[in-house]
Formats: structure tokens, sequence, C-alpha cells
């Protein structure tokens, strides 16, 4: 079908331009205070805060303490405080034992040309009086560090290249900036609906993509939560549901489409959609959206299908990692960006007890069972422990599901082989707790916020350490503390030294045979992933004087090792994640020049004890669940 093609007037982005949070929000808050401006600034002069000179940076210098104390992981109970059946609320954060003092000793990065300062509060935005009673009625007293920082950021009109770990927020950090600016901006009598006699055609303002129609779902989800009686309408499109359903939903009115590339692909090439009147794009996942799967696709709805250009759009890219080759390329959709780290780029979170074991693959079976088997013993109040365990194909997530509901174990598949109405019921079902073992591919690693994942077991290690980044991400999640547990072999060798590298930053047990492995394999850098070595803070590529960013404008670093990451990618795998079509590229901006400072962290705490019972598994618990 041809593609309507739709009058391209942008208007100008300055509707964004300037955003009105208080300028002392420093001398208000009971937060820390920044330093100075630039590399030296917040350093020195607390004042200085309120100057927002032209590439400015700061760094935050958090209380340090210690985890343990603050996190103890009591080995020898089990998940007895786990109420793993409970009605889901996923909102029980901040209000619900969320424990935010996880977060506050993390570093904090900020480079970019005059960077807006950080909010302490909600109450402290001008967001509008009907989206902070949500973000209320949400049970968010108070925002994550991603949100303190993006907040400001995002309202001030900036594009945005953010970095946080797994859970801390980063959804509420774009959904609630994109609502409040559609409310600023909207006028009387508007609509985001065009009839003609060529058909309905939606105008959305706010486009949020990424990579899995689960994640779309939930995305959509949470922003219907926030946009709730403000008469912002979120719309979700995504592959393998009926489209006529979307479309006569999109029919309906859109100002946030939140969708996955393939099918918003197919709704605007049916006339349906039209992108011309996008003003804030968010990508969330960025980096996996621009990765050899998807960039194409990205591409071709960013660059050839009328929406506004970088600078006059709003971009938005989140994720918890972001190699540099990924970034740099990412710059391409941005203008004028600040970049945004909370946590070192591609770390994980110390809520999380990581545990590596060495099991060969004709022995993963039997030790799976006897880890399950641990776990369903100490179930709490005869609820057992969620697990989601990740294997490397379709086929062997099937193999796996049907081998343990063989041995008597409640376990359910999700993988991209299944119909969309398959992986739904597997995900309502683990949710639920009625099948508390999931076994999933790729398609389940990012984004998604699952309550009560107590432990990830990797039987299959990813090919990166990114992914084993997303994936150990889906437990230890707003706060909550969560297990870990790799099963490595001899095939995984290139990741041995990423592995010990993460491990080591987080503070995790580091068995002697891996730091021997990482030790043979570590003169082959690289094969295993983007992880940065120890001595990265944030992480804005622009900031690095490699070899391969040396085009762009530099400026110095405190940064030494070279960090090659290994894109090397399987594109069958990439089929897992929804809809694909192939683009290409057009612009490419080089990157602001930019300095970069640092809200430090001074604290590097450890990330809770494991004590070995039988197996290792005596007992896990997580802590810091309602
Ligand atoms: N300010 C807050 N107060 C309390 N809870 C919060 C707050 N912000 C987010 N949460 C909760 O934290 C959980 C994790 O948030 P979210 O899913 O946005 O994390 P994320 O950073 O996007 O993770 P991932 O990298 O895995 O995608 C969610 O259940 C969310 O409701």
């Amino acid at each position: 079908m041809e593609r309507r093609r739709n009058p391209t007037s942008y208007p100008q982005n300055n509707a964004f331009s300037s955003y009105p949070f208080s300028d002392n929000a420093y001398s208000t808050s009971s937060g820390p205070a920044p330093r100075g401006k630039g590399r030296a600034g917040y350093s020195t002069a607390p004042s200085g805060a309120r100057e927002r000179g032209r590439r400015s940076s700061y760094q935050q210098h958090e209380p340090s303490s210690n985890w343990n104390n603050r996190f103890p992981i009591h080995i020898s109970q089990d998940f007895n405080h786990l109420d793993l059946n409970a009605e889901d609320d996923t909102t029980s954060g901040a209000g619900g034992g969320i424990n935010f003092e996880a977060y506050e000793s993390v570093p904090v990065e900020v480079s970019g040309d005059e960077v807006p300062l950080p909010v302490e509060s909600f109450v402290e935005t001008d967001f509008h009086q009907v989206l902070k009673t949500n973000i209320e009625r949400c049970k968010y007293v108070k925002p994550t560090p991603i949100q303190r920082h993006a907040i400001p950021i995002a309202c001030a009109g900036r594009d945005l290249m953010a970095c946080a770990q797994t859970g801390s927020g980063k959804t509420a950090a774009f959904c609630f900036p994109i609502i409040s600016v559609i409310l600023k901006n909207r006028r009387p009598g508007f609509t985001s609906v065009v009839r003609d006699r060529g058909g309905t055609v939606s105008y959305p303002t706010s486009l949020i993509l990424s990579p899995t129609r689960e994640l779309s779902c939930q995305i959509h989800d949470e922003a219907k939560k926030f946009a709730h009686q403000t008469g912002v309408k979120v719309v979700v499109a995504y592959g393998g549901a009926a489209i006529t359903q979307q479309l006569r939903n999109l029919e309906k009115g859109v100002d946030i489409l939140v969708a996955t590339p393939g099918r918003l692909v197919d709704i605007i090439e049916r006339g349906r959609v039209s992108l011309t009147r996008i003003k804030l794009l968010a990508l969330d996942e960025a980096d996996r959206m621009l990765d050899m799967g998807f960039e194409q696709q990205i591409r071709k709805i960013v660059e050839q299908m009328d929406m506004p250009p970088p600078g006059v759009r709003q971009t938005m890219l989140f994720s918890a990692t972001f190699p540099d080759d990924i970034q740099k390329l990412a710059s391409d959709f941005l203008s004028n960006y600040i970049f945004l780290s909370v946590g070192r780029v591609g770390s994980s979170t110390e809520l999380i007890v990581q545990k590596v074991e060495y099991v060969e693959d004709n022995e993963k079976i039997n030790h799976l069972m006897d880890l399950l088997h641990g776990q369903n013993a100490r179930g709490a109040n005869g609820k057992p422990a969620l697990t989601l365990v990740f294997v490397e194909t379709k086929r062997g997530a099937d193999n796996l599901e049907s081998t343990l509901t063989r041995k008597g174990f409640r376990a359910i598949a999700i993988h991209g082989d299944k119909v969309q109405m398959e992986r739904e019921r597997a995900l309502r079902s683990f949710k639920k707790g009625a099948t508390p073992i999931m076994v999933a591919t790729d398609v389940a690693s990012r984004g998604l916020d699952i309550p009560h994942v107590a432990h990830v077991i990797n039987y299959d290690l990813p090919r990166n350490i990114d992914d084993y980044v997303h994936r150990i991400g889906r437990t230890g999640r707003a706060g909550k503390s969560g297990f870990a547990t790799a099963f490595f072999s001899y095939k995984n060798n290139h990741l041995a030294k990423p592995l010990v590298d993460l491990l080591q930053e987080a503070k995790q047990e580091i068995p002697s045979w891996l730091s021997q492995y990482a030790g043979e394999s570590s003169s082959y850098d690289g094969t295993g992933g983007s992880h940065p070595s120890q001595q990265y803070g944030g992480r804005d590529f622009r900031n690095v004087t490699e070899p391969e960013v040396e085009n762009y404008d530099n400026h110095s670093t405190t940064f030494g090792d070279s960090y090659n990451a290994d894109y090397t990618f399987d594109i069958k795998d990439s089929n897992e994640y929804a809809d694909s079509s192939s683009y290409e590229m057009a612009n490419s901006v080089p990157p602001a020049t930019s300095c970069h400072y640092t809200y430090a962290n001074t604290d590097l705490y450890g990330g809770g004890n494991v004590e070995d019972g039988p197996g290792g598994y005596a007992s896990i618990v997580a802590t810091g669940w309602d």
C-alpha cells in the first residue's frame, strides 16, 4: 500500500525551550549540595550550582555508607517474607518499601552544555497538579536519582542520552516529562485525529519506541496510570496482536504512541499515523534499539517517515547499558544532547547478589533442579519464589520447560516463536505465581518489571555482558534486593573478564577459578562485551579520547583503558524482538563538545553475603520486599 505523505511543517521546539525549575533548588533541598560548575566547579563552590554556564558539569558526592548494614542478606533464612502471590502492586516503591539509599550512593555523571539542575522532589517540579496527584497515587514519594536528574533536563526541552541501572525508574523519568510537556502545550480545540475522504490519520505528539511487545505494553500501562484524568491519551501498537483494534484505538485520539518498530512502520505505511507532529521521541532500551537488530528500522522511522529532525523534535534515549559505538551512532538522532549516567554505564546494581558457578553442560539440568528444589522447600507461606531462567535458544526454552514440568516443577516458557497470546499467557501465569518458574530467551531480558522475581538464573549465559546486566536486572528492582546465579562453563570463556570486572565493581564474591579464566582470556579483550573497566566513571563517549572517537571534538578524559564492545550479533535472536524491516541512515551530526562532571560516589559497598548451604543455595533471601 502506498504511504500517505503528510505535510511536513515542523513547529519549532521552542515550546519546550525553557523550564522553570527553581534555580535555587539546591538551596532548599536537604539533598546533596552540588559543588560548583564544570570540572572543578561544584566541588568547591556550592553557590556555583546556580551558574548554569555552558558546558557545565557537576558531581555529586553522596554520603558513604555500609551496604551490608543497610541491606543484610540473611542467608540462614528462607523466602518467608516474600509475599509472592500478593496482588501486584508494581508501584509499591517509595511508599511501600523502596530503599532509596540503595540509589543515593551511586555515582551520577552529567555532561553537556548548560545542564539544568536536578530536582529533589516531585513537589518542586512544575508538573500539573493532576500529574502530581497521579505520582502520589503511584506511591512515588520522591524521585529516584535518574528521575531527579532526567526530569529537569527533559522538561527543559533538551535532548538526552540517559543511562541508569536496571529497575531504577527510567520509565517514569521519560513518561513524566512527556505528559507534563503535553499538558503545558495543549491548546483548546486541539485534535490529534484528522478525518478526510482518504480515512483517518492520527497525529501523536510523542512517540515511545521499545524493542519488545511486552515492554511496549508495560510502558503503555505505566504511562496510562501517570496520565490518569489528565486527558492525555496513550495508545499502544505492537506486532502479533490484531491491528484493527489498535487502529480503532488510534482513531479515538492519541497524544502518546507507544510502539514496537515493526508495527509502527506498518501503521504509518497504511497512512493511519503521521509523525509530522512529533515533538518528543523516546527510545527505551535505546542501545538495543540501535544495535544491528533494529538500527535500520529505527532509522527508517526517525529519518524517513516525516518525523521532524533533531533540534526540532526532542529526543531522549534511555537504557541501563550504552556501549561507546552505540552512543556514537545514537548521536545521529540527537541535537546538543546531555549525557547522564547514574551508576557506571553498564554496571549492575549492588542490590543483586550475584553468584557464578562452574557447571558443565551435561550437569546443568541436575544442578538447576537441585537449586529449584532448595528454593521450593523454602517458599514463603507455601508460595514459591518467582524464578526466571534464561536460556539461549527458543528450542532450549521449550525443552527446559517440558523437562522441568515432567519433573514436577510448575514452569512455563516464553520466547519469540510463541504466538503473542501464548507469550502473554506465560507472562501472566508467571506474574501470578501459577507457574513460578519462567524459562525465557532474551525476549524477556529487557525492561520487564515483574514484581517478586527473587532469582534470575542464567542457565545459558548470554553472549555479551550487557545482556547479562539486563537479564539479572529482572530482579533487585526499585530498591529491593535479588539473587542471580550464572552457570558458567569453558564455552563462556570470553565472558570471564567482563564478568569479573562486573562482579568486582558490584562488590560481589569472585570465585578464584573465574579470576583464573579471566586472567587467561584478558589478552583477548572485548569479545565478552562492552563493560567498561573499573577506571571509568560514568561514560559519555564524547569525553573519551580513544582512536575510534578521535574525529570528535573531545575534552580531556580521566578514562584510561580502551573499551572494546562486542557487537557480534545474531540476527536470528533479534527476530525474537518484535517486528522487523530494513532502512538506512542519513545525517550524521557530530556531538557537541562537552565537559563532564560527576556526582561522584565515595562509597563502594558490598552487595550482601552469600553463604554456602546445600548446593550453595541453602537460603536466598531477597530483602526489601513488602
Ligand atoms: N520514584 C519512585 N518511587 C517508587 N517507585 C518507583 C519510582 N520510580 C519507579 N518506581 C518503581 O520502580 C520499578 C522499576 O522502574 P522501571 O521499570 O521504570 O525501571 P527501569 O530503570 O526502566 O528498569 P530497566 O532498566 O529494567 O528497564 C517500577 O516498579 C516502578 O513503579
